[in-house]
């Protein structure tokens, strides 16, 4: 099985690396181009038995799977180059949100998913979003949640919720990052903690955490309730985090949900353009 990667950036070599360690792939099924040839250089270096291809047609071509790790505008570009040498038999995976499934299937003969991944991938956790387009088989559903388990946990969503889930899933790691540094610089600042030694606590709390809400059974509030006793601090910490934390989320998904808008609006006036092109 050829397995491609067009674009070796920061979410492209990260899968690579994850799946590479995880031993669901081995270097000799992996072909990777990018634009600037040296990062898939730098992986074929790493990785022997890799191939860096300098053209992403040659990345395409004969490859069973396909992944598009590129940013949303780039899409039009690279789809009119490597349309022709794809096949109905062939999957290509876009891993950004904006992109219209049925941009893809407007544009290739192939199968498409759309598999949002997650920087959380990395230390071979995290939730992958996997979307399909019509054409995908289920033994294509199979092959590519066999694939995205040895790094994640894929979760089937609509492609309608696309933008919340991702939020969550994908911005999720760098919301709550922000979280904890704010966190950590308040307690440096009040209490003369060390601020390095507050991130360490911080980010071992959110290990435990993560594990109790994911293996252990604990829901949200039934861990708010084991830790919030009776008339302690948690309690009144969680009081103050009620009333302060109220409209920053609302906030937050406004925020995503409009940039997504502007970025499906540029996204189609390309497409279009391109397709007049045609
Ligand atoms: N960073 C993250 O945590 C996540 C990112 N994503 C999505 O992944 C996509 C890529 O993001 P990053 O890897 O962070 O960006 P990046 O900028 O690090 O990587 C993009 C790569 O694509 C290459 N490229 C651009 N045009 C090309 C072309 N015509 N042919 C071949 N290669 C080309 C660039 O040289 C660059 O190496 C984005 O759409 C992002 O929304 C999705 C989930 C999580
Ligand atoms: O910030 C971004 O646009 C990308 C999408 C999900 C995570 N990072």
């Amino acid at each position: 099985m050829k397995v491609a990667f067009i674009g070796t950036g920061s979410m492209g070599s990260l899968l690579i690396e994850a799946f590479l360690r995880s031993g669901a792939l081995h270097p000799h099924f992996i072909c990777a181009s990018n634009r600037s040839r040296e990062k898939a250089d730098g992986l074929a270096k790493r990785y022997p038995g890799l191939q860096a291809v300098s053209s992403n047609v040659e990345a395409a071509a004969g490859s069973q799977i396909i992944f598009l790790c590129v940013k949303p505008l780039d899409y039009p570009l690279i789809l009119a180059e490597i349309a022709d040498v794809l096949d109905e038999s062939q999957i290509v995976v876009s891993i950004t949100s904006p992109v219209q499934i049925e941009m893809l299937e407007g544009r290739i003969p192939c199968k498409i998913a759309k598999i949002i991944p997650s920087i959380t991938h990395s230390a071979l956790s995290g939730a992958s979003l996997c979307i399909y387009g019509q054409r995908i088989l289920p033994e294509d559903r199979l092959l590519l949640e066999q694939l995205m388990s040895s790094i994640s946990e894929p979760v089937v969503i609509d492609e309608s919720e696309t933008r919340i889930a991702s939020d969550i899933s994908s911005c999720g790691p760098a919301f709550i990052a922000f979280i904890l540094q704010e966190w950590a610089e308040a307690a440096a600042r009040h209490t003369g903690l060390e601020y390095h030694h507050a991130i360490r606590l911080g980010a071992e709390m959110l290990h435990g955490t993560g594990k109790l809400l994911t293996g252990s059974g604990f829901s949200p509030e039934e861990l708010q309730r084991r830790v919030a006793v009776p008339g302690g601090v948690t309690a009144e910490g969680i009081a103050v985090l009620r009333v302060r934390l109220q409209h920053v989320f609302s906030a937050l998904i406004e925020t995503t949900h409009r940039k997504y808008e502007e970025d499906l609006s540029k996204l189609d006036q390309l497409f279009t353009k391109q397709a007049g092109q045609v």
